[in-house]
C-alpha cells in the first residue's frame, strides 16, 4: 500500500525543519526491493518508524497524523546502482523520556529510526549515514560525565590539550593466569601509562577477576613508585545484569582504593554486545569513573560493506550522547581495522562542540566531549601518521601488539609510542629522531614490515643489518 500521500511531503524545506527546532533528521541509504517505487518504500520506512504499519488502522485519530514521521527529500539516483538518499523528519514528540530523570533513552531513539525498518521486506538495503539533533533533545541525553581531561588531572598533566596517553592492552587476548597478567601490567607500566583489559578479559575461571584484579593494583603501585609517574587502568566490567556490572565495578574500586588509586582506574564496556543499558549502567552507577565504550561487534552494524545498519558516524553520536567517556574511533586507515584517513571527521564529532557530518551541522550545546580512543594493529611507526592526518593528538591510544610486540618487551614498547608522539610533536624526521631515541630506533627492527613501507631505506639509514 503506497502510503505517501501521508508519510511524505517534499515541499517541506530542511532550513525550516532545523529553525523549527522540533524533529530528528535522518539521512538513510535506501535501495527498494524489485517492483517497489521509491517513494512508496521510503513512505512505508517512514510509517513503520513513526506512527504507522503497512495498512491504515482505524484507530488513528488526528493527533496521531500530527506526530507521523515525513520523508521530506528523496534523491533516488543518488548512489547509483547501490540505491538513493533518503531523509526523514521523526518529531521530538516521538521520542521516550525516563520516569527517573526525563532524559531521552538512546535505546527507544534507535528502536524507532532504525528498528523495524531493518527487517522490511520492500527494500534491499536500508543505512542510516547521519542523524541531526535538534536542541530540544540534545540537552536531554546524558553525556559523558568524564573525559580525557579527568585523565590528564590524574596525570598531572593541563587539563587541556594535555596530550598524548600511550596506552596498551594486555596480550594474549585470553590465557594469561593472575601472576604473569599482573607482570605483563607492571612491565608495560615502566614504559607507559594506560592499560585496558582486552575486550573478553573478565572473569574466566583460569584467571578470577579476585586474584587478578588485587595483583593489578599491587602492581600499579609499584610502577608508580618505581617510574614516579601515573598510571591508569581499565577495568572490564561488561556483564549482561546491571547488578553484576556493580558488582564488578565496586570491587574493582575498592581494591584499587587500597593504594588511593581510584581514580586512576577507567571502567571498559564493551557497549556494542551490552546495548545502551550497559553503557547507562556505568554512566549513572559511576559516574565519577572514566566509561571505556569498546565497540567489538559494532561491524556487524558499521561495516561500510554492509547495505544496512549504520555509518560509524552514527554510533560515534549514539555513543556521545550515551555518555561514553571515551570510545573506540578506529584508526582511520592507519591501523589493522577498516577505515579511512577522512574518519577524523569521527574524532572531530565525538570531541568539538560543533561539527560538519556528511549530510547535518551537528551542535552539542556545550555536552562533553567524548575522548576518541585510538587502537587496532597501531605500532609507534604508524602513530606518525595518524597524528599527521588526524593534526593532534589528544587522544588515548591502546597498542596491543605494539607494545608486547616489540623486540625489547613491553616497557620498551610504551617508552616507543610516547616518542613517537615526541617526534611528530616536535616536527622530527622519524629517521633523524630514532637516531637520538633507542626505544623508538627498536621499533623499526620490531615491525620491518611497517617500516618497510612507511620509510623506505630505513636500514641503511640506522645502519640496521638484515
Ligand atoms: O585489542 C585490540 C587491539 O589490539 P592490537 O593493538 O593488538 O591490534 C582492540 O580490541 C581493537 O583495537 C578493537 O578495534 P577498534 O579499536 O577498531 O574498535
Ligand atoms: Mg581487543
Amino acid at each position: 500500500m503506497d502510503q505517501s500521500n501521508r508519510y511524505a511531503n517534499l515541499d517541506l524545506k530542511e532550513e525550516d525543519l532545523i529553525n523549527g527546532g522540533r524533529h530528528m533528521l535522518v539521512a538513510y541509504r535506501m535501495k527498494p526491493a524489485p517492483g517497489y517505487g521509491f517513494l512508496e518504500v521510503a513512505a512505508h520506512i517512514a510509517a513503520e518508524s513513526s506512527t504507522g504499519t503497512n495498512v491504515e488502522v482505524s484507530t488513528t485519530d488526528d493527533f496521531t497524523r500530527g506526530v507521523d514521521a515525513l520523508v521530506y527529500e528523496i534523491d533516488e539516483t543518488a548512489f547509483g546502482d547501490q540505491g538513493g538518499l533518503l531523509k526523514i523528519a521523526y518529531p521530538v514528540e516521538l521520542f521516550d523520556h525516563n520516569l527517573i530523570d526525563d532524559k531521552h533513552p538512546v535505546s527507544h531513539m534507535w528502536s524507532l529510526v532504525l528498528g523495524n525498518n531493518q527487517g522490511m521486506g520492500d527494500h534491499l538495503g536500508l543505512r542510516m549515514l547521519d542523524f541531526y539533533l535538534p536542541e530540544v533533545m540534545v540537552r536531554n541525553f546524558d553525556g559523558p560525565a568524564t573525559n580525557i581531561e579527568d585523565m590528564w588531572r590524574v596525570l598531572g598533566r593541563p587539563t587541556k590539550d594535555g596530550g598524548y596517553i600511550a596506552g596498551t592492552i594486555i596480550k594474549p587476548k585470553l590465557g594469561l593466569r593472575p601472576e604473569p597478567f599482573a607482570k605483563a601490567c607492571y612491565d608495560f607500566w615502566l614504559g607507559g601509562t594506560f592499560i585496558k583489559n582486552d575486550e573478553p578479559q573478565a572473569n574466566q575461571t583460569f584467571a578470577p577477576m579476585k586474584k587478578v584484579i588485587p595483583l593489578v593494583a599491587e602492581a600499579m603501585d609499584r610502577a608508580q613508585q618505581e617510574t614516579g609517574e601515573a598510571k591508569l587502568f581499565s577495568a572490564n566490567i561488561t556483564a549482561d545484569f546491571f547488578g553484576e556490572m556493580i558488582a564488578r565495578g565496586e570491587y574493582i574500586l575498592n581494591e584499587f582504593a587500597k593504594y588511593g588509586n581510584e581514580d586512576h582506574v577507567a571502567f571498559l564496556v564493551d557497549g556494542f554486545v551490552t546495548g545502551p543499558a550497559g553503557v547507562a549502567t556505568a554512566r549513572h552507577y559511576f559516574p565519577k569513573t572514566f566509561l571505556h565504550f569498546h565497540r567489538a561487534g559494532h561491524g556487524a552494524l558499521t561495516s561500510y560493506k554492509s547495505p544496512m545498519g549504520m555509518d560509524p558516524l552514527c554510533y560515534m553520536k549514539l555513543a556521545r550522547l550515551q555518555g561514553a567517556s571515551g570510545i573506540h574511533t578506529g584508526t582511520m586507515g592507519y591501523g589493522k581495522m577498516e577505515g579511512h584517513s577522512d574518519e577524523r571527521v569521527l574524532a572531530y564529532m565525538l570531541e568539538r562542540d560543533e561539527c560538519q557530518g556528511p549530510y547535518f551541522y551537528q551542535k552539542w550545546y556545550g555536552m562533553k566531549a567524548t575522548t576518541p580512543i585510538i587502537s587496532g594493529g597501531m605500532n609507534a611507526l604508524r602513530l606518525i601518521g595518524f597524528f599527521e592526518n588526524l593534526g593532534h593528538a589528544n587522544v588515548i591510544n591502546t597498542c596491543g601488539g605494539g607494545s608486547f610486540g616489540h623486540i625489547d618487551g613491553p616497557a620498551a614498547g610504551g617508552k616507543s609510542l610516547d616518542q613517537a608522539y615526541q617526534c611528530w610533536k616536535e616536527g622530527a624526521d622519524p629517521i633523524e629522531f630514532a637516531k637520538e631515541h633507542k626505544e623508538f630506533a627498536r621499533a623499526f627492527e620490531s615491525f620491518p614490515w611497517d617500516a618497510d613501507k612507511l620509510f623506505p631505506g630505513w636500514r641503511e639509514k640506522l645502519g640496521v643489518h638484515k
